[in-house]
C-alpha cells in the first residue's frame, strides 16, 4: 500500500547533504524534463552530474528517454538543477519514491520548480507539436487516493491539507505567454488543462471521450504527484507540456499513439521547449539560495 510507506526528515536531508558536498552549486531553480525533453540539461553551464544510481536514496530512471541524470549548473547566472528524467508510478515506484527529489530540492534551498512533460491532446485547438502552460491539473490518481501526501504529515515540509488552488503560479505562467510572443512563437503556445492518469497504456476511446468531456485539455501520467509535493513545501511551480499526440476519440480515426512518436516530437521541439525555459529562467524574479552550509 503506498500510504503505509514512509521516508523519514533524515532521509532527505541525507541525500541533500550528500549532493551538496559533491557539487559547489546552489540551485534556486529546479527543472524535471520530460519524455524526450532531456536536453534541456545540456543547456547548463559549468556542469556537475550524477547518475542517479550514484546519488545515496534516489531511484532509478527505468523508461527509455529519462537518461536518469541529476545535472547541476548555471543558466543565464543562475544556478539550476535539472532531473534528465523522472519517476512514473507506472514503473513500479510508490508515489513517494516519485516525488523524493522534490523534498530534497527543497532542503537544498530551491525555490522554484519547473515540471515539463509530453502529454496527448484533447482539446481540438491544441495539435502536436504546441505547447501548453499547465494552468491546472486533474491528479485522477490522487483524486482516488493515490497521492505522495497519504500516510503521517511531516509538517516540517507543509501542512496536513495544503491548498492547491492557484498551484500554477500565475505570475510565471504570464510571463511566458509575454515571452513567447517576444519569441514569435506565440501561435504554438496557450493554456489547459493538465490530466495525470497511471499508465503505462494509452487511453481508450472510451477513456478519451471521457476526459474530453470533463474538461481535460492534455493527458499525460506523471507531473501532478510532483506539483503536489513541491506546493506542499512552499515552492513556485510552473509546468509545461509538449503535445506530442492527439488522443484517438473516435472508433472511425486508425491512428494510434506510441512511445517513439512520443519521443520524436519531443526532439523536434527540444529547441523551442529550451528557449523559452531559458528565458522564463532568465526573466523570472528570484531571491538568492542562502543555503551555503557544508559548501565542499
Ligand atoms: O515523463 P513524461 O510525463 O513526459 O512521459 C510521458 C508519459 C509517459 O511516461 C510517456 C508516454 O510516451 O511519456
Ligand atoms: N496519453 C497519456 N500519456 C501520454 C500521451 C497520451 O496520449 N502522450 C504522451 N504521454
Amino acid at each position: 500500500m503506498h500510504s503505509k510507506e514512509q521516508i523519514g526528515h533524515d532521509e532527505y536531508q541525507k541525500t541533500s547533504d550528500w549532493l551538496m558536498s559533491h557539487t559547489k552549486h546552489r540551485p534556486i531553480v529546479a527543472i524535471i524534463c520530460g519524455s524526450g525533453l532531456g536536453m534541456l540539461a545540456d543547456t547548463l553551464k559549468c556542469q556537475d552530474s550524477f547518475d542517479y544510481s550514484d546519488i545515496p536514496g534516489f531511484p532509478q530512471s527505468t523508461v527509455q528517454g529519462h537518461a536518469g541524470r541529476l545535472v547541476f549548473g548555471e543558466l543565464k547566472g543562475k544556478s539550476c538543477v535539472c532531473m534528465q528524467g523522472r519517476f512514473h508510478m507506472y514503473e513500479g515506484h510508490s508515489l513517494l519514491k516519485t516525488t523524493f527529489p522534490i523534498r530534497v530540492f527543497k532542503l537544498m534551498g530551491v525555490e522554484t520548480l519547473i515540471v515539463t512533460n509530453a502529454a496527448g491532446s484533447l482539446a481540438d485547438g491544441l495539435r502536436p507539436g504546441d505547447i501548453m502552460i499547465i494552468k491546472d491539473h486533474i491528479n485522477f490518481p490522487g483524486l482516488v487516493g493515490l497521492n505522495p501526501l497519504c500516510g503521517p504529515n511531516d509538517e516540517k515540509f507543509g501542512p496536513r491539507f495544503p491548498a492547491m488552488s492557484g498551484c500554477y503560479d500565475k505570475g510565471l505562467r504570464s510571463l511566458v505567454m509575454e515571452l513567447a510572443k517576444q519569441m514569435g512563437v506565440s501561435s504554438l503556445v496557450q493554456e489547459g488543462v493538465y490530466a495525470m492518469v497511471g499508465g503505462p497504456n494509452f487511453e481508450t476511446i472510451a477513456e478519451a471521450k471521457l476526459l474530453h468531456r470533463l474538461g481535460v485539455d492534455a493527458v499525460g501520467m506523471s507531473t501532478a504527484p510532483e506539483v503536489v509535493v513541491a506546493t506542499h513545501c512552499g515552492l513556485r511551480v510552473f509546468g509545461l507540456s509538449l503535445i506530442t499526440n492527439k488522443v484517438v476519440k473516435s472508433y472511425e480515426d486508425s491512428e494510434s499513439v506510441n512511445h517513439e512518436g512520443v519521443l520524436e516530437v519531443g526532439r523536434l521541439r527540444s529547441q523551442t521547449v529550451q528557449q523559452l525555459v531559458t528565458e522564463l529562467i532568465s526573466r523570472m524574479e528570484i531571491n538568492n539560495n542562502e543555503n551555503t552550509n557544508n559548501v565542499s
